[in-house]
């Protein structure tokens, strides 16, 4: 099959490689000619394990083609996705100025008979918005040429992306023309052989589920940090609780880690989105917005466990910090709950030195560059350097060697034997009984 993805961000460049590396003929489009030309250089601009290898070999199989010029591709091919940014509007709503742009561009170059598929998170009613886009573009030109447009959300996370777009749970399809349920069943036959992955549905309740899904995860996460502080306060274990509750089947042990907030480009947006969704719908989503409250509060508690030890003035006090991208496996700060620790620690006059193994480039661009310059922010080559002289030290993104670190070698590193774990990753007991003072989430214990 022939195929042309605009957009080559995390989903877009992931969808066209695992489309070509499935034998179709792909064109992956964007505006962004650095970008477009560092992947025909066979480099990737983002981390994401795994895909540098298939794009560069399918590139050079000749099944994976980029462009800056969608007219160009779109000759090429008739299925069409779009997989532009959905970025919040100032109002939490998400921003369709993107896929708006692309629906007006396919649409004034559209010759014969085509499918656009829409494989952003994007409210329900886009697919019609994009559809009068394209429309009202072919009605300027006075030309009639037939088209569909489905939806076909996305469900891949940052760090297993090829995993789950090549494995994936369910492949969701909005759909309400046969012609082009027929094409999207046979473009996505090998990747649901064994398993019926194909769920066809209508168009607008493909659109839903993708904002339902992120919030039921979100809504997961957010609960149990709510609980977990309160396990804080009643002295109790939650990484116990979680295990207990965790083991029911009803529940499962997915998507329950506390943790010091959920960031990254998906669950703070969509949430957001699925909120004003509510309010253009004159319904109260409460328990969503509790759901995004709560994830903002715990982005803070980091910062207050630091506060309860040393007080509200950091002057002199320096922090190591462990990591930095919003979760391991990706070098994405979108929402990092280390952006809001690292600024309240600058703010509270504290220095902070810190470390990961991926990120810190990316990071670089995330702080203003004067705290580099004057030595508020240090980024260090390794992670034992971040602790040197630290006042404690505070895991943030849970990257593999950070897992079982040297904790002789921290207590000697570490002016206070200070740790703060953001996803309970360490054993209190252990750490206590070595000497550490230890506070995780929900099993600060003293
Ligand atoms: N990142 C994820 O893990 C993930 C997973 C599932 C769904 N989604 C959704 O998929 C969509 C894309 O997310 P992303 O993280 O890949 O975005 P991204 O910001 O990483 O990439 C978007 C790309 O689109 C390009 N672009 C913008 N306008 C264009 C145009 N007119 N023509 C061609 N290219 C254009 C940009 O230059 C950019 O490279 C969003 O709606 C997001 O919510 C993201
Ligand atoms: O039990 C958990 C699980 C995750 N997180 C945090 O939640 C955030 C999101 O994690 P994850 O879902 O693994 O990463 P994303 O790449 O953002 O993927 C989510 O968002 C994507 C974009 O919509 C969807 O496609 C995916 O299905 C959905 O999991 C990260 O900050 C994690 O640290 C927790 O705090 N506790």
């Amino acid at each position: 099959m022939n195929i042309t993805v605009v957009g080559t961000g995390y989903v877009g460049l992931v969808t066209g490689a695992c489309f070509a590396e499935m034998g179709n003929s792909v064109t992956c489009v964007d505006t962004d000619e650095s970008k477009v030309h560092q992947l025909m250089d066979g480099n990737i601009p983002i981390y994401e394990p795994g895909l540098e290898a298939i794009v560069r070999e399918n590139n050079k199989a000749g099944r994976l083609l980029f462009n800056t010029s969608l007219p160009q591709a779109m000759q090429q091919s008739a299925l069409y996705f779009i997989a532009v940014g959905t970025p919040p509007g100032e109002n939490g709503s998400a921003d369709l100025t993107y896929v708006l742009n692309v629906a007006r561009e396919i649409g004034r170059n559209l010759q014969d008979y085509a499918i656009i598929v829409n494989k952003s998170t994007v409210p329900v009613g886009t697919a019609c918005k994009v559809r009068a886009a394209i429309q009202s573009e072919l009605d300027a030109r006075g030309v009639e040429i037939e088209f569909d447009v489905v939806s076909n959300p996305e469900f891949l996370k940052e760090g297993a992306a090829i995993d789950d777009f090549m494995r994936p749970d369910r492949i969701i399809i909005g759909v309400d023309s046969e012609r082009a349920r027929e094409k999207m069943a046979d473009l996505y036959h090998s990747f649901s052989r064994n398993h019926d992955k194909l769920m066809f549905m209508g168009i607008r309740d493909a659109e839903l589920t993708k904002y339902a899904a992120n919030a039921m995860l979100a809504t997961k996460i957010s609960f149990m940090n709510e609980v977990a502080n309160l396990a804080e306060r009643m002295g109790v274990d939650i990484e116990n609780v979680r295990k207990g509750i965790g083991s029911d089947s009803r529940i499962g042990y997915s998507f329950i880690y506390p943790g010091c907030g959920y960031g990254g480009s998906c669950f703070p947006k969509d949430v957001q989105a699925l909120i004003h969704m509510g309010d253009e719908f004159s319904f109260d989503t409460s328990i969503l917005r509790a759901v995004e409250e709560r994830n903002q509060a715990q982005k803070q508690r980091l910062f207050e466990k630091l506060e309860q030890r040393f007080g509200p003035d950091m002057s002199g006090r320096v922090v190591g910090v462990w990591g930095l991208a919003f979760k391991p496996g990706t070098d994405d700060m979108r929402e990092a709950s280390s952006i809001s620790l690292i600024n309240r620690l600058v703010a509270a006059g504290a220095t902070v030195r810190a470390y990961d193994p991926i990120a810190m480039d990316e990071a670089r661009r995330w702080f203003a560059p004067e705290l580099f310059e004057r030595g508020q922010i240090v980024f260090c080559d390794h992670q034992y350097d971040a602790l040197a002289d630290a006042d404690a030290m505070v895991l943030v993104t849970e990257w593999k060697p950070f897992r079982q670190p040297d904790f002789n070698a921290m207590k000697k590193l570490l002016k206070h034997p200070i740790i703060i774990d953001g996803r309970n990753q360490y054993d209190p007991y252990a750490l206590k009984a070595q000497g550490f003072d230890y506070a995780g989430i929900g099993r600060d214990l003293g």
